[in-house]
């Protein structure tokens, strides 16, 4: 599945070329498209210039944010343009590595409400969203708590779920299962395997892309060098070692069957 579907994709990327300020290029002409409800892993090295992509999905980089470069982001249909930034902001949902940095205020429940809230949502409403993202990320019982007090794993649901309340229709995770443990991990897949959401999840731990995104993009200085099944991805012993990617112990993608 990918942009040959029906309609317009979610989320589309094409010819996107960017250099940091120092003059240094770090994307090279990258095309993506993602379809509705697709969910896919964005792999690469260390560098390989997938924090540069996602930065660019929400105009924090690029021509909208000032900066040079070419290529455009189209979201649902409407393009990335200094007009158009706060909607595709409004649609594309960033979950941040760190959950600390989008868990700030006294309870769970308070942090959830903050970005529909400022999107105008109120009373009874806006209970509802709230109590929607929390039930949609298994933590319907904690809205009180303060986030401190839940465990790493919670914590990182809790700030998927302060995303999920603005409704976005693209949803980027940045490495979502770092320093979780095996149970925090698969709660958190059960979480994203039920989402409608189209997702497109940035990782280095391939053991995960391959069990929650049927399809993965390689990205390698700043270039797509592979984008298919992440199953044939990760069974292609010459493209993961000339990428610098090396699969865990144990971990044989050839094993599952194809699609
Ligand atoms: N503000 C900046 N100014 C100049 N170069 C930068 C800046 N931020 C990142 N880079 C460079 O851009 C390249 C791509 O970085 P980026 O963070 O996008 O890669 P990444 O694929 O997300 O890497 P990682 O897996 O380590 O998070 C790297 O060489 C990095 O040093």
């Amino acid at each position: 599945m990918s942009a040959d579907v029906e309609g317009p994709p979610s989320l589309l990327v094409e010819g996107l070329a960017f250099a940091y300020p120092d003059g240094r290029q770090v994307l090279f002409g990258v095309d993506l498209a993602v379809a509705p409800g697709e969910r896919v892993a964005l792999l690469g090295p260390n560098g390989a210039g997938k924090t540069t992509l996602v930065l660019h999905l929400v105009g924090v980089l690029g021509a909208v944010a000032g900066g040079t470069g070419a290529g455009r982001v189209v979201v649902g249909g409407l393009e990335l343009a200094r007009r158009t930034l706060p909607e595709v902001r409004r649609r594309v949902g960033v979950v941040l590595q760190d959950p600390d940095d989008q868990l700030f205020l006294p309870t769970v429940g308070d942090d959830v409400a903050f970005g529909p809230a400022n999107a105008g949502l109120r009373g009874e409403d806006l209970r509802d969203r709230v109590d929607r993202a929390l039930a949609d990320v298994a933590l319907g019982d904690v809205a009180d708590r303060a986030p401190h007090h839940l465990s790493q794993g919670q914590r990182r649901r809790a700030a998927l779920a302060t995303v999920l309340a603005t409704d976005p229709e693209v949803l980027v995770l940045d490495e979502p299962t770092a320093n979780l443990d095996p149970a925090g991990r698969r709660e958190l897949a059960d979480v994203l395997a039920a989402l409608a959401t189209t997702q497109l999840v940035v990782t280095h731990d391939l053991s995960f892309a391959l069990q929650m995104c049927p399809r993965a993009v390689l990205l390698d200085e700043g270039r797509v060098v592979a984008d298919g099944p992440t199953r044939d991805l990760l069974s292609d012993d010459a493209l993961l070692r000339a990428h610098r990617l090396e699969l865990p112990f144990g971990l044989d993608p050839r094993a599952l069957p194809p699609g």
